[in-house]
């Protein structure tokens, strides 16, 4: 770590008390940075920061500018980490305002409480959905960009204010375009709990924990090579481990960069299913029903500039341990 003073390196993460978030944390921690994090407590767990994390939580949002320029004035921030945001694309579909206001006006805010107060590095959370329905598969980070939906254009017009922001402020970025989070801390610390739960394995594994009747498959008339969707998950564990490389590049004085997190691998919705049918030991009815709205055929990312750039390689790359550090979560979580 790069530190011209004895004290550790202090870094805000904003929804640090989520799900990606958290693990980030952890992950920083572990390489002996301090944190203070920043979350709304609207969707973050409060109880897993409280257990598992040494940070200090700060109950707030991004859009209290009040907050913000105190926090920056307490603390001496070499970075800023910024999960906080809103992730339902359905829900932004009917409710595009909330989107707006959350992910594009309160990082705004936060970019300009930044230039304030002189912090100059940032890390931030964007999404493989700004590319759209891929042309090319693995999906590089020179794709067009198609987003179709406001979560997508939201996380868009932040990586455009990031372009902005460096060339008139000298703000450097590490812009992470995620693929499939997934998984669980493999020491079963912390994992994925959202309400209401939309993703794939979560459902599937509560369909392993008969909490649900059966986990619905979203199309089996995809031109794939079951009929179902591809998806390109990644470890949340590797997803967090490419954080630390982030801030330590931006640290070590690298400029905005654009960067895919993913394997690299796609598999199907049907694979994912049998996955952890194998895993739990559970039979995991599945139903077919008709194609969600908005749902690409097959999403998989090529890694190459995080791989190049930062040295970033994943450890927990196949599905079987992805599936396995989730439904250990879960079991201890959620299982009773
Ligand atoms: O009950 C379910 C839930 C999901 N799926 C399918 O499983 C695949 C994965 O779905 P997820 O909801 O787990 O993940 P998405 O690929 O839809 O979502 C990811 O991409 C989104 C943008 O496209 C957001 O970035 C989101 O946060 C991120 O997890 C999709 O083909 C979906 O149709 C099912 O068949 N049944």
């Amino acid at each position: 770590m790069t530190n011209s003073s004895n004290a550790a390196p202090s870094i805000l993460v904003t929804g640090g008390a989520g799900y990606i978030g958290s693990h980030a944390v952890l992950a920083l921690e572990q390489a002996g940075y301090q944190v203070v994090i920043l979350d709304s407590l609207e969707y973050g767990h409060p109880d897993l920061v409280e257990q598992h994390l040494n940070a200090k939580l700060v109950k707030g949002n991004t859009a209290d500018r009040a907050l913000l320029d105190q926090l920056f004035q307490d603390h001496n921030f070499e970075a800023v980490m910024h999960f906080a945001a809103y992730i339902a694309v359905g829900e932004s579909v009917t409710e595009p305002a909330k989107y707006y206001q959350n992910n594009v006006y309160g990082t705004l805010n936060l970019l300009q409480a930044m230039e304030a107060a002189g912090v100059k590095r940032f890390v931030f959370s964007s999404t493989c959905a700004i590319y759209g329905p891929p042309k090319t598969v693995p999906i590089p980070e020179e794709h067009p960009k198609n987003p179709i939906s406001p979560y997508a254009s939201s996380k868009l017009m932040v990586e455009m204010m990031l372009k902005d922001f460096q060339a008139a402020y000298g703000l450097q970025s590490v812009c992470f375009r995620y693929f499939n989070a997934a998984g669980a801390d493999p020491q079963g610390r912390l994992g994925e709990d959202h309400n209401p739960e939309t993703h794939l394995i979560p459902l599937v594994l509560q369909t392993a924990l008969g909490k649900r009747d059966h986990i619905s498959i979203y199309g089996d008339d995809y031109d794939t090579r079951d009929g179902t969707c591809i998806r390109d998950y990644i470890h949340v564990a590797d997803l967090a481990d490419a954080h630390v490389k982030g801030v330590q590049y931006l640290m070590d004085g690298g400029e905005t960069a654009f960067i895919n997190l993913g394997n690299g691998n796609g598999f199907t919705v049907k694979e994912v299913i049998e996955t952890a049918r194998k895993v739990t030991g559970h039979p995991i009815p599945a139903v077919e029903c008709d194609r969600r709205p908005g749902d690409p055929p097959s999403l998989i990312g090529s890694s190459d500039h995080a791989r190049k750039r930062l040295g970033w390689v994943p450890k927990y790359a196949d599905l079987e341990t992805i599936v396995s550090h989730a439904w250990q979560w879960h079991q201890q979580r959620h299982g009773e």
